[in-house]
């Protein structure tokens, strides 16, 4: 009998398709839909503050399930996401034997869940892994989809490898526990996706926001819709040849600001950046004459009332010069040709890919929004 109380969404991708499964409840039975998976050992990777509330957990139901599993715990935060920490998570994950049928189990925020997918990508050429998304943002966003990777001093998540999940547990129960800030980091995320293509989506987060965070109905159905959103792109575009850039929404600024605070979490988190660099897109589209100016006015006044930074003038310690920003906009991944790509929009709810966009034009929008 399939529980009400849990949603699926599936993720339609051919030999490479999965599930999502979204509801309260789902890691204490973790074992039995991840042994389904056929596996004898799982490597859980999570971080140190998430490992002391909820690996013990996970692995009893793996083992109850008969896969033999091991654990590795990294330091919590965005700096993890990086050269060194990949090695210790490939070393950690050989050390345990995982073979290629066996799997590794990302348990953690989307710093844990890019690593250890990055690390599962790598190690033997390819093992499998499974993602338990335990922030809103990891489990409305990057535990979905497939994108792996690591951070360089270049630029953000340049290193990395298309590596699907094999399965998603998104149990919104773990949000519990979660910080306000990195709630509110997270909520940006789902508001993009309304932002994007769902006007309608967007009023409703204006109506129901406190319910999602507060953990009433109003949050599974939030990553539900927004695991379902973000499934429909990834079908439609699995390795951004086109339209799933358009999940970048906010990120060409976001990036360019966690570049600049070194990708220290203190300062700036990523879905932070994403709250900032959204109203920024917004603002910018209207300042080409392409946005309503009340449509940026009304993105930024929600993701206001949700606690979220909306000005370059809210990063802690401040965003550097209008050229430092520019120079980090450089190494986005969507530049093409020395010119940059935007995510632009026409309105809440009708963004769109505007390759060509002249440096210029960013350098003098910039230097209006540092001086205000
Ligand atoms: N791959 C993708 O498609 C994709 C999409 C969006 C974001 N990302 C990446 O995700 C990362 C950000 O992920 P994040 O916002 O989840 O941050 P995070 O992984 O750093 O987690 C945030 C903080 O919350 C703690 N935490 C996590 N779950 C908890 C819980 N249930 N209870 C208490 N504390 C908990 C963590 O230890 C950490 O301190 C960035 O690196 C970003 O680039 C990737
Ligand atoms: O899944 C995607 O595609 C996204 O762009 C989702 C973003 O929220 C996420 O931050 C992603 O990691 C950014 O990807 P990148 O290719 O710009 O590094
Ligand atoms: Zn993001």
């Amino acid at each position: 009998m399939p529980d009400a109380s849990i949603t699926t969404v599936p993720v339609p991708l051919g030999d490479r398709a999965y599930e999502i499964y979204v509801g309260r409840g789902l890691l204490q039975e973790a074992g039995q839909r991840i042994a389904a998976l056929g596996a004898r050992a799982a490597a859980i990777v999570t971080d140190e503050h998430v490992g002391p509330l909820y690996a013990d957990i996970l692995a009893r139901s793996l083992q109850q399930h008969g896969l033999r599993t091991s654990v590795v715990t990294v330091p919590a935060g965005e700096a993890t996401k990086c050269y060194a920490f990949l090695e210790t998570v490939c070393d950690a994950v050989l050390e345990a034997r995982i073979e290629r049928g066996d799997l590794v189990v990302a348990l953690g925020g989307g710093v844990v869940g890019d690593l250890a997918g990055f690390a599962a990508a790598v190690v033997r050429r390819g093992v499998r892994f499974v993602q338990v998304p335990t922030t809103l943002l990891s489990q409305v966003d990057s535990s979905v989809g497939g994108k792996t990777g690591i951070n360089s001093r270049h630029g953000k998540n340049l290193v990395g490898a298309f590596h699907q999940p094999s399965l998603v547990l998104a149990d919104t129960a773990l949000l519990d526990t979660l910080p306000l800030r990195e709630m509110r980091a997270g909520y940006a995320e789902v508001v993009k996706y309304g932002l994007i293509d769902d006007a309608a989506f967007f009023a409703w987060c204006e109506k129901n926001w406190q319910g999602v965070f507060a953990g009433g109905p109003e949050r599974n159905e939030a990553v539900a819709q927004s695991c379902r959103a973000k499934a429909a792109v990834v079908v439609r575009d699995e390795r951004e040849d086109g339209d799933r850039a358009l999940l970048n929404l906010g990120h060409t600024f976001g990036h360019a600001l966690e570049r600049i605070t070194h990708y220290n979490s203190a300062r700036l988190v990523h879905g932070e950046g994403v709250a900032i660099g959204l109203c920024l897109a917004f603002r910018f589209s209207a300042s080409l004459g392409l946005c309503p100016v009340a449509d940026a006015e009304r993105v930024e006044a929600h993701l206001s009332a949700a606690g979220l930074p909306t000005r370059l003038n809210q990063v802690a310690g401040g965003c550097g010069t209008v050229e430092d920003l520019l120079d980090a906009m450089a190494q986005d991944k969507k530049v093409k040709g020395g010119a940059l790509t935007f995510i632009l929009a026409s309105g809440i709810g009708k963004s769109f890919i505007a390759p060509g966009i002249s440096v210029d034009s960013v350098r003098a929008f910039l230097k209006d929004e540092n001086s205000a």
